[in-house]
């Protein structure tokens, strides 16, 4: 058995915080607002995968009007989804995921970035396959007032023992 996610989300650049994408502190003089983190990388995944088991979207398990998701680290969000994953017996096939910014350049840190991520899957990195995009100039992206992300995700269901 297999089932598909999408996930998408935006977030704005500001000044003052930290650029977090993927669970890893990319050097960049902007970071990314938020209720949480702002890890659009990971909320990206996270939807997916609850996309992928019809359990709906990260604002449900973890609302913006909550304040224990104050400045919550996306790892341990990303990290509860998976929980909610396994629980249902599911695992991660692969996931393909894009992010669009017109900087920082983000392909220096791409493979440390699949690691992160592979790891909060629990699969393995060839698992795990991550691009960056500019959008030419163009939109908010392309004036530099934010970064946006898209993710696939496949599931397969674990094998019964
Ligand atoms: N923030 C970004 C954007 C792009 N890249 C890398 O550059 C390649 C070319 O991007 P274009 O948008 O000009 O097509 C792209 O394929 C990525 O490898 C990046 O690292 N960080
Ligand atoms: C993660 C949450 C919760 O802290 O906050 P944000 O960092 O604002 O992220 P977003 O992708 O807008 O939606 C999910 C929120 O509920």
């Amino acid at each position: 058995m297999i089932r598909i996610g999408h996930g998408f989300d935006v977030h704005a650049f500001t000044e003052g915080r930290p650029l977090i994408i993927g669970g890893l502190t990319i050097p960049h003089e902007k970071g990314l607002a938020g209720h949480s983190d702002a890890d659009v990388l990971l909320h990206t995944i996270a939807d997916a995968i609850l996309g992928a088991l019809a359990l709906g979207d990260i604002g449900k398990f973890f609302p913006d009007t909550d304040d224990a998701f104050k400045d919550m680290d996306s790892k341990v969000l990303l990290g509860e989804v998976v929980r909610k994953m396994n629980e249902e017996r599911y695992e991660i096939g692969n996931v393909d995921a894009v992010i669009m910014a017109e900087a920082p350049k983000f392909r220096p840190h791409i493979d440390a970035m699949r690691e992160s991520v592979a790891s909060i899957l629990k699969t393995q990195v060839s698992n795990v396959n991550i691009k960056a995009t500019t959008t030419e100039k163009l939109g908010f992206v392309g004036r530099a007032e934010g970064i946006t992300s898209e993710a696939v995700v496949l599931l397969t269901k674990m094998e019964e023992y």
